[in-house]
């Protein structure tokens, strides 16, 4: 084959032109290039929110690419069996592609490799999707990080790399391979009816992305320290979507907080923080990727969580009708937006956990399903956190109280009056939202009367404590 061959760029979570490293190098070779991205098990695999929020984000891309004259060609099946077919049908002899580091994708991408090295394919892994390589950052025995706090010192002052230019020119093959369509996929499918009602609150593409950064760095970054625990705020970045779709890589968030923070913002170094939560989500789950099936402290195996998922609480718990206004106004959040304010997870995720007492899988499975910003490792470490099963995780005797909670966060009771229509003259329509979202077979509607509690905050509580004194012994 000449140095003329095309690269095929496989695309997985890296929907974007600037800041990505395999995309960069592609192009930078002056060859022909040929991005796809192929439905394999895992995409089909993904809950019914973020497959409806990666096939959007596959359209908004392939637009971007159609404005820099090229395409996005889709493909289904095994990857290696679609990547060896491409190669033959366009003549590419390599194939580029951004590293992911879940256990599931490492696998595949680890036989992928080797299956097109085999055919005499070349295979290139680029770093992007993360700030610092799990494997980069070391205690100094060289193992890895299981607190939080030295992981920070350890890599707050690291070199992180520009982020690389969007390419000027991404040049065609001389014949572009067939592309399925994406409308054949149904990515959306299994969203049913609520998937209009997230189209309204889901900002979509890298253009978006950018957008929504920049202007957060202008105007919120400087109350971002106050604000960010504040629910009815627009206090937080928003980002999370956009990077777990790769529509934002993490090193443009990290350029733009750390300028910020040189010039003295007062938000960036809380910023930063966030985002480096973030990386040791991905640090614990590439050094002990047991973190998200299983406990991560094996101790708790034998605490009395119950796995029933049909118990009428856990019912309540998503549909939003636990009683507890702030539980409830969350878990609706999640059903019209696909996203949840981050102190109302650890809330929701603290009452389910304690109050009632069950396997944070039950809930890690609920937010697997229906958050567009689904991932794998912040989630897992998140319920764990709350649960307290996980590494540096809060202690399962600190109950959240949703009540003195929403008198601190939301006093004006402004993110309750968004999300709880019940008792409203006049409910918001992001209430009223609430009823189109949902599965008709939940058979809810706005005249029902708001539910008493599944169970008393102080009754959960006791329960809870009294299960934890006992496993203590
Ligand atoms: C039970 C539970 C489940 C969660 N599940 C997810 C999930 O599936 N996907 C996800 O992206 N985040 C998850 N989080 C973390 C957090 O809630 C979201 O990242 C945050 O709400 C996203 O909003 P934002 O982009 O406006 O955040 P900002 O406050 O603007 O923060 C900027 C970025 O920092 C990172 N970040 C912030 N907080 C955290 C955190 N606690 N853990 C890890 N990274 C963080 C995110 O990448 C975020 O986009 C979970 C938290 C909990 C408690």
């Amino acid at each position: 084959m000449t140095s003329a061959s095309p690269i095929l760029l496989w695309l997985r979570r890296d929907l974007r032109l600037h800041d990505a490293p395999a995309l960069a190098d592609a192009c930078a070779s002056g060859r022909p290039v040929i991005p796809v991205f192929i439905r394999d098990a895992l995409t089909d695999g993904l809950g019914a929110a973020p497959k409806w929020r990666l096939g959007r984000g596959l359209e908004v891309f392939s637009h971007l690419l159609e404005a820099k004259d090229s395409r996005l060609i889709l493909r289904s099946g095994p990857p290696q069996e679609a990547l060896q077919a491409l190669a033959e049908e366009t003549g590419a002899t390599d194939v580029y592609w951004t590293r992911a580091y879940d256990p599931a994708s490492v696998e595949r991408d680890t036989g992928v490799k080797a299956r097109l090295k085999d055919a005499g394919i070349g295979a290139r892994s680029f770093a992007g999707a993360l700030l610092f390589e799990p494997w980069e950052v070391q205690t100094k025995d060289g193992g890895p990080y299981r607190v939080y706090s030295p992981f920070w010192k350890a890599v707050k002052g690291r070199e992180v790399a520009p982020p690389c230019a969007a390419p000027k020119r991404i040049a065609a093959p001389k014949a572009w391979p067939e592309s399925e369509r994406l409308a054949d996929w149904a990515m959306g499918a299994a969203m049913q009816r609520g998937a209009d009602v997230l189209e309204r609150h889901v900002d979509v593409g890298e253009v978006a992305a950018r957008g929504r950064f920049e202007r957060f760095l202008d105007e919120t970054l400087d109350s971002y320290k106050a604000d960010r625990d504040a629910p009815a705020a627009d206090g937080t970045s928003g980002m999370s979507a956009f990077l777990a779709t790769g529509e934002i890589g993490p090193r443009t968030l990290w350029h733009g907080a750390m300028r910020a923070w040189h010039e003295g913002n007062a938000g960036a170094e809380t910023y930063l923080k966030e985002l480096v939560w973030r990386e040791f989500a991905w640090h614990l789950a590439w050094h002990t990727p047991h973190i998200l099936e299983r406990n991560w402290r094996e101790e708790w195996d034998a605490f009395p969580w119950s796995e029933d998922e049909d118990r009428p609480e856990v019912l309540a718990w998503k549909q939003g009708r636990t009683g507890i206004p702030l539980v409830d106004a969350g878990m609706r959040e999640l059903q019209v937006t696909g996203t949840m304010h981050n102190r109302v997870r650890m809330i929701v995720a603290s009452y389910l956990t304690k109050h009632l007492m069950t396997h944070w899988r039950i809930g890690q499975r609920w937010f697997e399903e229906h958050l567009v910003d689904w991932d794998p490792a912040s989630n897992a470490m998140g319920w764990q956190w709350v649960a307290g099963s996980g590494p540096d995780a809060a202690p399962y005797f600190r109950i959240f109280n949703p009540e003195t909670q929403r008198e601190k966060f939301d006093p004006k009771e402004r993110y309750l009056h968004r999300w709880i229509g019940e008792g409203q003259g006049a409910p918001s329509e992001t209430a009223l939202a609430y009823y189109e979202a949902i599965p008709k077979s939940w058979n809810l509607s706005p005249g029902d009367a708001y539910p008493e509690p599944v169970v008393s905050l102080p009754d959960g509580r006791a329960r809870a404590l009294a299960a934890y004194e006992e496993r203590r012994g």
